[in-house]
């Protein structure tokens, strides 16, 4: 675990992964890749970025590389002998290591340094040569000395079509974890090249070609880097491209690249961990909970969805009766066992209620079915209108109310928000666990044989009493429901277990609005002045309730137990939460939900605490689920253009222009390997990766083609920008 741990988190990637940690380096003056951009606007441009970003080259431009140049470096990783640069080449651990590679390319780019003069002539010339380019029926690259014929120059075509060779599995230079390529590139391990590789054959028009030594470099000319900065990637074998100075050195002139955006940080586009006040809640070790989603909230939300997309199938649906389809919704999926049970006390109609899938929206939404009922009168419409308006965390939010004959018989649909894995009161309180088998152990719990606690508890087995703290929880969420139900103008009716649900620790009145409808009379000429009536009922209702629940015992409320239930209240509880019980049981005077706000007292605040730490934690895991919903779209957006086989009719498209750098990109990714070959799986390492690319960051990552033979260095706001364009394309060409 742990050993997974340490490759997946990112804050300890410098400790895991030192690769892309090493101390920065400067790109030397005389490299090639600081002259890259040398453009009309900037002809005597000397890199400014020197001294103030990290270099990628200069522990190896001094290397015995020099003399092997190509063939000692690149061209034997490339033909599968191990680089000649033994001493440079070593990493830690003496072992050949892939920074062969890029010493062999620094060695090449050192060789620049005698042609520098030559190199600022040909800046002056390459507008000419650009044309040449385009007029040049052949291109050839050079690999490692050979010669590779490329096809003519076509606009459409790109790069595709020319040979490669794939190079020996051992041949690849080996990756060394200890040098880094600095934090303004890294350095693409290497990787086994399952085939050859569909290279681009032929250079953009803006491209200038240049081979030094077996290694070819490519240049924007001066008039096409503003436009063409990603599609610089046409690589022959041995190619070396940079596309990065412009950004860096800010003397960008016409030559931009890539529009970079300086707002975007790349800092903001990293998880920092959580807070010091969230970690102490988790009850993981650090390490775990700062990376995790507790297991707690994790198997909560498993197990809504799961409830949530439960489903009959046909043979079940039609065993109960169901219909495919009611008004507007569909997968009507039962909540409650069957047989039906009468509504309650009141209302004796046959009720069902369902899980179903609203048909256009796709929402799920729980359907409280009346049978047999006829609707008396419209006029009902208007209490139905009150309720729907009625919005409050602790109340089931009633959305709609329709009659239909879908069930074959005349039934009344009340359409409710659906709350997962929901349970009633009764059921989570006053329903004895499955486990019990129906026998009591009196000598479990806190209820003891003999004593007058232990007779109401042995008449339920609900298991010991509720801490006090657990009931005030209860009432406070309650009261605030009823106290929005009494505002409103309505009365709830049915403040009974059955008809409140918990849904992991909130409690909402369900179900709403029903008696409302089922007993509404029209004769009575204004239904709401009955209202007052109805809420002194609710409070009794609740008193009841809060009685039942300090006692764990439905029968404490019957009216011979009251007495001695209330005692028992006395005895085990504290004063207010007795005269709280007895204050709602006071009947000859008029009570108010809102009188009962000074019984609670502080114990407001305790809850109050409790939630806005839970809010503290949950907002922290919705950081962390917010940067992987980040990295999963960028992911999707690879996905989409990588290897895609065609488009626009043009089945190379995925492989040729920004789509080819791309492409590396993702080998560079996700499928590099160690020194000896093996899959080198390091989730920091891709996390960091994608999020530079997300963030455009200006830091630099040498790419290398499949057959090992070319080598890009680009900056991930490159990258970035071919990832847009290029899924722009796409989403241009879906839409039309
Ligand atoms: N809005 C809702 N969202 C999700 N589940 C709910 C919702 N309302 C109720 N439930 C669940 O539906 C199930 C059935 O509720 P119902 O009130 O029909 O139970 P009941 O005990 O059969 O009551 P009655 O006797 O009145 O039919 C219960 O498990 C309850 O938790």
């Amino acid at each position: 675990m742990s050993t997974f741990l340490n490759n997946f988190f990112p804050a300890d990637t410098a400790a895991m992964d030192p690769i892309f940690y090493s101390p920065s380096n400067v790109i030397p003056s005389e490299s090639k890749l600081a002259t890259y951009m040398v453009t009309q606007q900037s002809p005597e441009f000397i890199p400014t970025r020197i001294n103030s970003s990290p270099n990628f080259y200069s522990p190896y431009h001094n290397t015995p590389m020099l003399n092997n140049g190509l063939n000692g470096g690149v061209a034997n990783a490339v033909n599968g002998l191990t680089p000649t640069s033994s001493t440079s080449n070593k990493s830690v651990n003496g072992t050949p290591s892939m920074l062969g590679l890029q010493k062999a390319t620094a060695a090449v780019v050192a060789q620049q340094k005698q042609l520098q003069q030559k190199h600022h002539q040909q800046q002056q010339q390459q507008q000419q040569s650009h044309l040449q380019q385009q007029q040049q029926p052949q291109h050839s690259l050079i690999n490692g000395g050979s010669q590779q014929q490329i096809g003519p120059p076509n606009a459409n075509q790109g790069y595709v079509g020319m040979t490669t060779t794939t190079p020996l599995k051992g041949g690849r230079s080996s990756l060394r974890r200890n040098d880094s390529p600095s934090s303004i590139g890294e350095k693409s391990p290497p990787r086994i090249t399952p085939h050859a590789s569909p290279i681009p054959t032929t250079l953009p028009a803006s491209v200038h070609q240049e081979n030094v030594g077996g290694t070819v470099y490519f240049y924007p000319t001066a008039n096409h880097t503003t436009a063409q900065s990603s599609s610089a990637v046409g690589l022959g074998a041995g190619g070396v491209v940079d596309t990065v100075a412009s950004h860096h050195t800010g003397q960008t002139g016409g030559a931009s690249l890539t529009p970079v955006q300086p707002s975007i940080l790349y800092t903001g586009h990293v998880y920092p961990g959580p807070a010091s006040n969230v970690i102490t809640m988790q009850p993981k070790t650090q390490l775990e909970s700062a990376f995790f989603m507790p297991d707690e909230m994790r198997s909560e939300v498993l197990s809504r969805n799961v409830i949530s997309n439960l489903m009959l199938d046909a043979s079940e649906t039609a065993q109960h009766a169901l219909p495919l389809e009611v008004d507007n919704y569909h997968s009507l999926y039962p909540l409650e066992a069957l047989p039906v049970q009468p509504l309650h006390a009141k209302l004796t109609l046959p009720s069902s209620t369902y899980k179903a899938t609203h048909s256009t929206t796709g929402i799920k939404y729980c359907l409280r079915r009346l049978h047999g009922f006829r609707l008396q009168s419209t006029k009902c419409m208007t209490v139905v209108e009150m309720w729907k308006k009625l919005q409050h965390s602790n109340v089931v939010q009633l959305r709609e109310v329709f009659t239909t004959k879908a069930f074959g018989d005349n039934s009344l649909v009340l359409v409710y928000d659906y709350h997962p894995n929901s349970q009633t009161l009764l059921a989570k309180y006053f329903t004895p666990p499955p486990e019990s088998n129906g026998y009591n152990d009196p000598f479990q719990g806190e209820a003891r044989p003999f004593s007058h606690k232990s007779n109401l508890q042995r008449t339920t087995g609900n298991g010991p009493l509720l801490p006090e703290a657990t009931i005030w929880a209860i009432i406070m969420q309650l009261t605030a429901g009823l106290r929005a139900i009494h505002q409103a103008g309505l009365a709830c009716r049915s403040l009974d277990p059955t008809k409140i649900i918990v849904t992991g620790k909130r409690i909402r009145f369900s179900f709403s609005g029903t008696s409302d409808i089922a007993q509404f009379d029209p004769n009575v000429a204004n239904p709401l002045a009955v209202v007052s009536m109805h809420q002194q009922e609710d409070l009794t209702a609740l008193g009841r309730l809060v009685l039942a629940l300090a006692c764990k015992c439905l029968q404490s409320v019957q009216r011979d137990n009251v007495q001695s239930s209330i005692e028992m209240v006395s005895r085990h509880y504290s004063s207010d939460l007795r005269n709280f019980i007895v204050y709602l049981f006071t009947t000859t005077q008029r009570r108010s939900v809102t009188d009962l706000m000074p019984m609670i007292g502080a114990r407001f605040y305790t809850q109050l605490d409790a939630l806005q730490a839970q809010c503290d934690m949950q907002e922290d895991e919705l950081a962390k689920e917010m940067e992987n919903g980040r990295l999963y779209r960028i992911l999707v957006k690879l996905n989409c253009i990588n290897e895609r086989p065609d488009f626009n009719l043009d089945c190379t498209w995925s492989e040729i222009g920004d789509r080819y750098m791309l492409k590396l990109f993702r080998d560079f990714l996700f499928h590099s390997v160690t020194e000896d070959g093996r899959p080198w799986l390091d989730h920091a390492h891709i996390v960091q990766c994608l999020n530079k690319l997300d963030a455009g960051s200006l830091e630099r990552v040498q790419l290398m083609s499949r057959d090992e033979q070319s080598v890009l260095i680009v900056t991930y706001a490159e990258l970035k920008n071919c990832l847009d364009k290029a899924f722009s394309e796409l989403l241009a060409s879906a839409a039309s």
